[in-house]
């Protein structure tokens, strides 16, 4: 019962060092004032123990924690917590979801799991066990995610069919062998600093269309061109021997393509310029069939874009990600979009628009394409990562990355950046952006926010796949527009911003169910249930909380944030004083 649970959490905090105080009164009703713990809707037992960075330090003592057999969400990540895997979690039969990571936690796992026949959520990230993955996680059969990666994990990785795992990540341990086949389909990154053999190396990525795959020949990888090419030498002696005269002929020709591919990219540029007789304008020329921008300094044509061997970033809703380097120019991202549901003169039309932003804090289109098969944008790529990896240590598909937590100094800068990006667009372009999210956030020569893909709302549909990327994306909708990307407009671009502003100010992520809880929690609702009890302190990120004389300001940003998703767009602050508030509390 509830006084036994209470019972429980008083012997473990009674029994664990924690210099922070938990704030938990023997006198006070636990379901309504303790913090971090939740109750079942009657406030008869305890559901949820959420101790994110609190500070606890050493062994978590046996036979406490355990007791709660109501239990389903157990969050203890970012804590100095050590000693062997708390075997007596075990007992909890209702766990759905379970977080040790960032603890210092070692030893080897468990082997046997049948108890956790709820648990949809597993991650051990970021700890020191060793030894082997147990084959027992096989009977994890609820599992969804599962993260074990930055372990010193070792030996083969067990065959393990999960049909409902959809997010897996066992990278940086010390792990030998193959991938087994039940788990291949997570990719190759899943798995990287390992030492795996790879049986299948991965496909490269490459741009070309299936359509386009027919006719120009497939873009293959170095080994499957090395076997292709010993085969083909023999098939070619014979050929060869019989059509001498016409492969002599055929040899000076592609030589001279050749040395033409190996001139710099801008004197092809104006060669294709001269000879195809392609268009050049004032502000922006067309390179077979690839459109820059003013100020672009690039020179590539559709061939060499389709062609280039590109690194994949990751999947978004409106279509997928890469960079690539080309010739002598920069590195750059270029989005390939689906679910275009424009006409080619309407997308152009949005492109033409889009492309002559140009303002420091909105990452500018440099170029695009826009064929039948192909609609392709062209940005600057940005080194040092969008905010959902700085902030989150969330990449795109790669999961979980290692990142530190950002300070204050920074994360204002970010929030300000974006407020004038955006205030740019509505005011001066008179456009919503309609796709605010940390990973749409990098960070500007001078330190400051810059928003991308601002304008790509109206030319897409995400929502006609239904897929995972489109489902988060809802997450900053505002709620006028949350079935139709293509109503967005500067109110429900600034309710996105308002849920920026309160995963900065938070450290949590909007979707932090999938990775770390389980159930879906909105993170616009915890903040307010956790501002209606009073405890406000404890919304905020652990390490703002060290900044010196911060408390004013953040109470005075978590405000704007809050104002920014209220329901009503018209309660809602404009742009302009968004920028005001956030600027006001720089360098004070
Ligand atoms: N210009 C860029 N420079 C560096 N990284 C980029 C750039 N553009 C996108 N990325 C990164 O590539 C990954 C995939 O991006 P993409 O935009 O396709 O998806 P997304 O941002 O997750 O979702 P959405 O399509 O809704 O914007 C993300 O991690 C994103 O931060």
């Amino acid at each position: 019962d509830l006084a036994g649970d209470r019972q429980a959490l008083l012997d473990f905090l009674n029994n664990i060092t924690h210099p922070r105080s938990l704030a938990w009164n023997a006198s006070s009703p636990i379901c309504a004032t303790w913090p971090g713990v939740t109750c079942d809707r009657d406030g008869t037992r305890v559901t949820g123990l959420r101790l994110p960075g609190a500070s606890l330090l050493g062994v978590i003592p046996p036979g406490t924690i355990s007791r709660l057999s109501e239990l389903q969400i157990l969050s203890l990540r970012f804590n100095g917590l050590q000693g062997p895997f708390p075997i007596d979690f075990l007992q909890l039969k209702k766990l759905k979801a379970i977080s040790l990571s960032n603890n210092k936690f070692s030893g080897p796992l468990p082997s046997d799991y049948a108890t956790w026949k709820n648990l949809t959520v597993l991650d051990l990230f970021g700890n020191r066990f060793d030894g082997r993955i147990p084959s027992g996680f096989a009977n994890l059969t609820g599992l969804v995610s599962l993260n074990l990666a930055e372990n010193s994990l070792s030996g083969e990785i067990p065959d393990l069919d999960l049909p409902g795992l959809r997010r897996l990540n066992f990278s940086n341990n010390n792990l030998t062998g193959s991938i087994p086949k039940s788990l291949r389909r997570f990719g190759n990154s899943a798995f990287s600093g390992n030492n795996l053999i790879y049986e299948n190396a991965p496909p490269p990525v490459v741009f070309p269309t299936e359509k386009e795959k027919e006719n120009r020949g497939i873009y293959i990888s170095e080994p499957a061109i090395l076997g292709i090419a010993i085969s083909g030498c023999f098939v070619i002696f014979f050929v060869i021997s019989a059509l001498i005269i016409i492969c002599y002929v055929k040899r000076q020709r592609k030589k001279e393509t050749e040395t033409e591919k190996l001139k710099p990219a801008k004197e092809l540029a104006s060669k294709l310029v001269k000879e195809k007789n392609v268009e050049v304008m004032e502000e922006k020329i067309e390179i077979d069939r690839v459109m820059f921008f003013e100020g672009s300094n690039l020179a590539f044509n559709f061939d060499d874009l389709l062609g280039a061997s590109a690194e994949f970033l990751g999947t978004g809703t409106f279509g997928m990600t890469y960079k690539a380097v080309l010739g002598d120019s920069k590195a750059i991202a270029v989005k390939r979009l689906k679910n275009v549901v424009v006409s080619r003169k309407d997308f152009k039309h949005q492109m033409e628009i889009v492309g002559n932003i140009r303002h420091e804090n909105v990452a500018p289109l440099r170029a695009y394409v826009c064929s039948k098969d192909e609609k392709l944008m062209v940005y600057d790529y940005y080194p040092k990562k969008s905010l959902s990896v700085l902030l989150h240590g969330k990449d795109s598909d790669k999961g979980h990355v290692a990142h530190v937590p950002l300070k204050w100094e920074t994360r204002l800068r970010f929030m300000i950046g974006l407020a004038k990006g955006l205030a740019h667009i509505h005011t001066e372009h008179k456009l919503a952006h309609g796709n605010v999210k940390p990973s749409n956030v990098f960070i500007n020569s001078k330190g400051y926010g810059c928003i991308s893909e601002t304008g790509l709302a109206v030319l897409t549909n995400p929502f006609r796949r239904g897929d995972e990327s489109a489902r988060a994306f809802k997450r900053y909708r505002a709620p006028e527009t949350i079935d139709d990307t293509r109503r967005s407009t500067p109110e429900s671009d600034i309710y996105a911003l308002g849920i920026l502003i309160l995963e900065i100010l938070t450290g949590r992520s909007s979707m932090h169910d999938e990775e770390e809880e389980g159930i879906f929690i909105e993170l616009v609702t915890w903040v307010n249930t956790v501002v209606a009890k009073q405890w406000t302190g404890e919304v905020f990120d652990l390490e703002l909380v060290k900044t010196p004389n911060i408390e004013a300001k953040l109470l005075q940003i978590l405000q704007l944030g809050l104002d920014c998703v209220s329901k009503t767009p018209a309660k809602r602050p404009k742009m302009v004083q968004v920028v005001k508030t956030l600027e006001e509390n720089e360098g004070v």
